[in-house]
């Protein structure tokens, strides 16, 4: 058996707007992400990292912010994409784990349907996909609540 590990990690800035997409879940919220797709930083992070595991460089390689298909897109197409590169290669997501960095929202409410989401795209259990999130105490730009980070590590197997 062989593995491979990657890691990632997005930022997007607050904006006007009502909810933010995070995990493939619509979490409303007083301020909107901005981003050229639907900003949903944890899911542009699990792409990362997956794609990091892979070797095939990163998001913005694979879906260019100047292609306007994927303006205002679904993420979740890109982590099936993603899920696709590593199937055609012939291996296979063991799990991920991702962290949210905001002050606000709070992730834990929704950490249980982002979960499910991001397990339904990458075709395992949900209990190989870990969701969870922290503050920075208010300090740096997610404590002043200009955005929200994630990060996100994922192994993959294959038999040789
Ligand atoms: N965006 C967030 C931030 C935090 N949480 C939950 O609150 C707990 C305490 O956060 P600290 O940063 O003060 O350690 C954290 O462990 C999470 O359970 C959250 O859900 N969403
Ligand atoms: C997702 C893409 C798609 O055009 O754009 P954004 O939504 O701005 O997100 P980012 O995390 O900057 O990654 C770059 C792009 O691949």
């Amino acid at each position: 058996m062989s593995f491979r590990i990657g890691q990632g990690f997005d930022v997007h800035a607050f904006g006007d707007g009502d909810h933010v997409m995070l995990g493939g879940v619509r979490v409303p919220h007083s301020q909107g992400l901005v981003a050229h797709s639907d900003g949903d930083v944890v899911l542009h992070a699990v792409c990362d990292a997956i794609l990091g595991a892979l070797a095939l460089g990163d998001i913005g390689r694979h879906f260019p912010p100047t292609d306007t298909r994927w303006r205002d897109a679904d993420s979740r197409m890109f982590v099936r994409h993603c899920r696709a590169l590593a199937d055609d290669a012939g291996w296979h997501v063991v799990n991920v784990d991702a962290t949210v960095i905001a002050e606000r929202p709070k992730v834990a409410p929704h950490a249980q349907a982002m979960r499910e989401a991001i397990a339904a795209d990458l075709g395992i259990d949900v209990s190989a996909v870990s969701v969870k999130g922290t503050t920075t105490e208010t300090l740096g730009f997610t404590g002043r609540g200009q955005g929200i980070a994630a990060m996100a590590v994922c192994l993959l197997a294959r038999s040789a």
